[in-house]
């Protein structure tokens, strides 16, 4: 047995997720955990939000919200959410937890007793009005690049220029729009990633499994201009990790917190430290899970994002660990995904283009999304969401295909034997060619699952949904019926099989769909079919089966009409 470690990148907090978010990282993660668990393997899927940072702030206030009770009350949505797309993670925690604040600290501490921390004079600028230090956001002013007027301290949003708050002509407060501002020198940490270069390098290069997506973003930070930069992991706002050394104060530093992005990742570990709270387990429990020293060395850890997270997960987080000195479990695969766009643009979490995840729940139920979106994943370039091509996917897959195999099998069924598996006749050569059939592709769609190939395991996933109604269509058991009762009764038994089989092997992608079809076949047996003549036997004569409610249902062109039209502009 295989023990999997796997995370999602965490979700910002300061809003809803949208549909690329969802396929960027956390339900491919969700697939290949579940997928994980059916093979019998013992599985950890950790996620959590990510809640620091300037913009949960600005979020914060501009709910008319003290920014600790936004995050709880918005880590409740997410988590809700997350239920409903039946993202089933082991816990869903938060970068704002006590386990985090304490971790974070401890890795600084580390890296600092390791001299790879250093400290910086910077000037930034400082708002008298405000009395504090304005990062990033906290100021706007007019692009020194293209004049725009309201351009912010990190980036110009129409012409995209990454700025510094120093560049910005006319600054002010984005706070209380003060121009009483003035530039102050202060002191921050940087990380001196530059120092592992070489040994980070390396570990990249060991890596040659990995999607080319997440090395080559990987190589070109390592390789970019003068090589790795140190990166400042401290900032100045109030919500936050304290800048501390372990649990000692860290001299100049009061006052300041550590920037997000050197505690998000650090999450991925706290939460395991959260999901044994939660669940009255002890420290060694998780420990298992995360030090090599404690029993994780045969986990294997794998990690689901989108492209621009990649910098943060091949470099900064693992000079964390490594420069640590500690034995804590480094990542074995990333794998990395393209972007989902909408529909001729971009989705966009600021603007509200797009659809969001309670939208898209509110109009259908989550497995016709999952099916969508996993089987359109953007793996090898970025994909496109359209209300035509979601309408033809969910109609000709989900309901011609899957759901028609089952209504026609069970109805026919029930009319002519009964609500029961009928007995009589043998199976020949059409049924052997079929389970031959059915193999090679169940061997190639495990193949593509533990390869997180997510298209490709769609894809066989559909040839081996489409095998099933060939078989039927070939068999014709309604015409078989007629002149020899004893040889539909064969068939029938075998396409009964069929539906557990599908339901079993199907639940990663669908698990509420494939949940319905165990009830109405009557069976628990969620056993991985190893043996695919066995797994079709499983349903014995006389067991009983109900007609399930449609499985799937076709989506029609007045819906598709209306959300095109509804989900055209953005969301306020
Ligand atoms: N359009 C997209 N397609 C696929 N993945 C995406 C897309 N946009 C963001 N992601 C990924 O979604 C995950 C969660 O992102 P996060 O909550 O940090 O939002 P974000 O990256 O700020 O995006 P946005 O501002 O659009 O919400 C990350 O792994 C990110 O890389
Ligand atoms: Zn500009």
């Amino acid at each position: 047995m295989t023990r999997h470690l796997i995370t999602s990148a965490i979700p910002y907090i300061n809003g809803i997720k949208h549909l690329g978010n969802l396929i960027g990282s956390q339900l491919p993660a969700d697939l290949f955990a579940r997928y994980q668990r059916a093979r019998g393997q013992e599985v950890m899927f950790l996620c959590a939000t990510d809640e620091h940072g300037t913009p949960a702030e600005l979020a914060a206030a501009k709910a008319g919200q003290p920014v600790a009770d936004y995050c709880a009350e918005m880590h409740g949505v997410q988590a809700e959410i997350a239920r409903g797309f039946r993202l089933s993670f082991d816990h869903f925690g938060r970068s704002s937890s006590p386990q985090n604040h304490r971790l974070t600290q401890h890795f600084a501490g580390r890296l600092a007793e390791a001299g790879l921390i250093r400290e910086v004079s910077e000037k930034q600028v400082y708002s008298n009005a405000d009395g504090r230090f304005l990062p990033d956001r906290y100021i706007e002013g007019t692009c020194p690049n293209c004049g725009y007027d309201r351009a912010r301290g990190d980036q110009c949003e129409n012409c995209t220029k990454q700025l510094d708050p120093t560049d910005l002509v006319e600054p002010r407060s984005a706070i209380s729009g003060s121009t009483d501002l003035e530039v102050r020198e202060t002191k921050h940490l940087y990380l001196c990633q530059s120092d592992m270069r070489d040994q980070l390098n390396d570990w990249i290069d060991s890596k040659a499994d990995w999607p080319i997506l997440t090395t080559s973003i990987a190589r070109k930070w390592l390789n970019d201009g003068d090589g790795l930069q140190d990166r400042g992991i401290t900032r100045d706002l109030d919500w936050g990790i304290p800048v501390k050394k372990g649990d000692a104060d860290w001299p100049g530093m009061e006052g300041k917190v550590f920037y997000v992005w050197f505690d998000a990742p650090i999450e991925y570990i706290a939460c395991a430290g959260e999901w044994a709270e939660a669940n009255g387990k002890s420290e060694a429990d998780w420990e298992r899970w995360w030090r090599t020293d404690k029993g994780a060395a045969d986990v294997r850890y794998t990690q689901f994002m989108g492209k621009d997270n990649v910098p943060f997960h091949t470099l900064s987080f693992p000079a964390t660990i490594l420069g640590s000195g500690e034995d804590w479990k480094l990542v074995d695969y990333i794998k990395s995904f393209n972007y989902l766009n909408y529909d001729g643009g971009q989705f966009s979490t600021s603007q509200g283009r797009g659809v969001f995840m309670d939208q898209a729940l509110a109009i259908l139920p989550s497995d016709y999304w999952r099916w969508w979106l996993l089987s359109h994943a953007p793996e090898s370039s970025d994909a496109e969401f359209t209300w035509e091509n979601f309408q033809a996917s969910v109609n000709k897959d989900l309901a011609d295909v899957l759901g028609n195999f089952v209504s026609r099998v069970t109805k026919f069924c029930r009319s002519k034997f009964g609500e029961a598996v009928p007995e009589g006749g043998v199976w020949g050569p059409r049924e052997d060619a079929l389970i031959g059939d059915l193999t090679r592709r169940l061997r190639a769609y495990e193949a593509h699952m533990e390869a997180i190939e997510v298209r490709k395991a769609a894809q066989e996933l559909r040839a081996i949904w489409v095998a099933g109604n060939e078989y039927l269509q070939d068999a014709a058991p309604w015409s078989t019926f007629k002149q020899d009762p004893e040889a539909a009764a064969a068939q029938i038994r075998l396409a009964l099989n069929l539906i557990r089989f599908y339901a079993v092997i199907s639940s990663p992608f669908i698990p509420d769909a494939c949940d319905q079809l165990m009830r109405a076949m009557q069976s628990d047996d969620t056993a991985w079919p190893e043996d695919v003549k066995a797994a079709l036997e499983g349903l014995a004569p006389g067991h009983g089966f109900s007609v399930p409610d449609v499985t799937f249902r076709k989506i029609t062109d007045d819906e598709r009409a209306a959300w095109q039209e509804k989900f055209a502009g953005t969301r306020d």
